[in-house]
């Protein structure tokens, strides 16, 4: 068997009296993409920020290809092959397109954010840049600055950043909040692209892109998962159905959540 890409253990999280995250236990398989879903205030974030490094377990393991990675620096478990994206944009609105993916190539390979390099320079960089660039669209844009993107587009240009690094899991935190049925989409296809042959973990709200996207959903109800399963097995139990997809389960058997 291999090792898994990451291993959670009895994973607990408080802050003071509130314990928000309470005994998870989830295995992600190399390759897998896993959508974590659950209702508003069931503590998603809150597992993210404990396997990125924000946040320091209260209890409880997390292993990052068999390493145990629970309380180490977000930097330290970048550089160990994890990355994430942020709900609110992380991009430097007054670069270009092409300099924000190039500061997330740059970072990877050690240089920092050294932007007063002559980084055009290094042949690498530049390759790799344009590589991301390709993937997911935004090659016609690279040199306008972030900020005249449409929003839609600086969230594609946050995930090209969170995949700069070559990461081999990826960490998507909503990745199409507040995009229009299209834009979704379109969005949907180009992480699919992007993160072909990575780990891919995302936390989502719209069930039509974790039904579509997903190969197995874990739900998160109070900070415990209450089911681990593929879509199929997701979609029919009765206990996500009570606790969070309700009548959208049914919209989701009948197609017309998508
Ligand atoms: N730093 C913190 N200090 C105290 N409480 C916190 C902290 N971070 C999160 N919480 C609490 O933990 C609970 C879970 O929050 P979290 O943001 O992880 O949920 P979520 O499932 O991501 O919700 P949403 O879907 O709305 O983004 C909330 O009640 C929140 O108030």
């Amino acid at each position: 068997m291999t090792t898994p890409a990451l291993s959670i253990t009895d994973l607990r999280k408080s802050f003071g009296p509130a314990k928000i995250i309470q005994g998870v236990n989830l295995e992600i398989e190399k390759g897998e993409r896993h959508a974590i879903i659950g209702p508003n205030g069931a503590g998603k974030s809150t597992l993210f920020n404990l396997i990125s490094g924000g946040y320091h377990p209260t209890s409880g393991s997390i292993r990052l290809n068999g390493t145990e990675i629970g309380g180490t620096k977000p930097y330290l478990i970048n550089r160990m092959g994890l990355s994430r994206s942020f709900q609110v944009s992380n991009i430097f609105a007054n670069m270009s397109v092409r300099e924000n993916v190039r500061c997330g190539v740059l970072y990877s390979m050690g240089y920092g954010y050294s932007f007063w390099r002559n980084v055009g320079n290094l042949k690498e960089v530049q390759r790799k840049t344009a590589e991301i660039l390709e993937k997911v669209d935004l090659l016609d844009k690279a040199n306008l600055p972030a900020a005249l993107l449409p929003y839609a587009d600086q969230r594609t240009l946050e995930i090209a950043i969170t995949i700069a690094g070559g990461a081999e899991v990826i960490l998507l935190d909503e990745p199409t909040a507040g995009m229009s049925h299209s834009e979704t989409e379109r969005a949907v296809a180009l992480i699919k692209q992007a993160t072909e042959g990575k780990t891919l973990v995302i936390v989502e709200h719209d069930m039509g892109v974790v039904f579509n996207m997903a190969d197995r959903i874990s739900v998160l109800v109070y900070g415990e998962i209450i089911a681990t399963g593929a879509p199929s097995e997701i979609r029919g139990d009765p206990r996500v159905r009570e606790a969070y997809l309700g009548d959208e389960a049914d919209a989701l058997e009948n197609g017309d959540a998508a």
